[in-house]
């Protein structure tokens, strides 16, 4: 048995950190084009998520990161370097990257230890064994060193996975939805562990996600992907305040939308009347309002009346029906539980102003 009581583990996994470029790349598997014109840098030690819908492209791109794969056009660098493209290929084990897929994939007849020692095969057996011991110190599973993987719960797992990942200290880290095989409860505390421990080893990470809250909650920047394009990149606070168009604003935020016009610099909606900021008469527009910016209370001035349709009680908020005048569209509201009178019918409803966004509607936001 393998003895964890070296002293030298505690500098562990200090990486020097990347940047990763992706310069126009465009992917074709046959006649589907995959991936069209994506460029999108990844800062040293910055954690990067790839958000979108299904088939977006995502992991796409995280294969070609890891050479997996290889574009049909554009480039790769690190730090610079070409990578990938202009007649240069470096192999996968040649790029200093780490990998981490949605199932772990893990090898179910290795120990843990063994797990994590599978990636540093290029070492001396006695490096191999510090590094690898290492890691798993840093994932707290050192008291797992021997047992295998079934043991393990599914948060375990993924540390196991991370420790694998992070042994031969890449330069960048790559992972594919590595929470999406956790439980929702789990989920949270195994990510906040995962963001620390990137931290810690200052690696630049690109994490593969479709759920924008834990865009949100893991990434430095966020490039949101549809159809094989970037449609936004930026922070959190970036995109969620100011999305590009209807597609960005509804990834972020469960909406109400209403299609209107623009008349005398304003458009009309069944919640209210909004600014169509300087756009001529009949610019189409769509106006969303978000859920969580509706402020339902019991009868009073001003505001707009609805009626209570549904209420489904979720602990900290609870997620109304209305229904307005002057629309059959069903309005939704997302408020703070038990503020409103149990058993209420009539209320009225107040519009947040900074939930409130408006987009032309042209093809772009179709
Ligand atoms: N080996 C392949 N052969 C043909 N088409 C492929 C191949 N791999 C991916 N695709 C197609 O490329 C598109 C992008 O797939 P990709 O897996 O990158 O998307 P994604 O955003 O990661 O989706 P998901 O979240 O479902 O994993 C999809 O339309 C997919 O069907």
């Amino acid at each position: 048995m393998v003895q964890s009581q070296d002293s030298s583990l505690q500098r562990t996994g200090v990486t020097f950190a990347a940047e990763l470029a992706f310069e126009d790349i465009h992917l074709h598997y046959g006649d589907v084009h995959t991936l069209k014109g994506i460029s999108l840098v990844a800062k040293p030690g910055e954690i990067l998520c790839l958000l979108g819908p299904s088939g977006s492209g995502k992991t796409s791109l995280l294969r070609l990161a890891a050479g997996l794969e290889e574009q049909s056009s554009g480039r790769v660098r690190m730090n610079g370097r070409v990578i990938a493209g202009d007649n240069v290929f470096t192999p996968p084990e040649k790029r200093s990257v780490g990998l981490m897929f949605q199932d772990f994939a893990l090898f179910p007849h290795m120990t843990i230890l063994d797990n994590v020692r599978f990636g540093l095969r290029s070492m001396s057996a006695a490096d191999t064994n510090r590094e690898a011991l290492a890691a798993i110190r840093r994932v707290g599973l050192e008291h797992h060193l021997n047992s295998y993987p079934h043991v393990l719960s599914g948060g375990e797992q993924q540390r196991v996975a991370l420790a694998r990942a992070l042994a031969p200290r890449p330069s960048v880290i790559l992972m594919d939805e590595p929470f999406s095989g956790l439980d929702t409860r789990l989920k949270d505390s195994v990510r906040a562990e995962t963001l620390a421990i990137l931290r810690e080893t200052r690696a630049t990470a690109i994490v593969v996600t479709h759920d924008a809250e834990e865009a949100m909650r893991m990434g430095d920047r966020i490039a949101l992907l549809d159809h094989g394009e970037i449609i936004q990149a930026g922070t959190a606070h970036e995109i969620y305040h100011a999305p590009r168009n209807l597609f960005v604003a509804g990834f972020f935020s469960e909406l109400n939308v209403f299609s209107s016009t623009c008349r005398g610099g304003v458009t009309e909606t069944p919640l209210g009347t909004f600014d169509c900021a300087g756009r001529p008469d009949g610019t189409p527009v769509s106006v969303a309002v978000r859920t969580v910016g509706l402020d339902v209370r019991a009868p009073g001035e001003g505001g707009i009346p609805g009626r209570v349709v549904s209420r489904r009680f979720l602990g900290v908020t609870e997620n109304l029906v209305l229904a307005v005048p002057g629309t059959d569209q069903p309005v939704r509201a997302r408020i703070r539980a038990d503020e409103l009178p149990a058993g209420i019918r009539d209320v009225t409803i107040y519009v947040r102003p900074g939930d409130i966004m408006l987009f032309e509607s042209d093809a772009e936001n179709a």
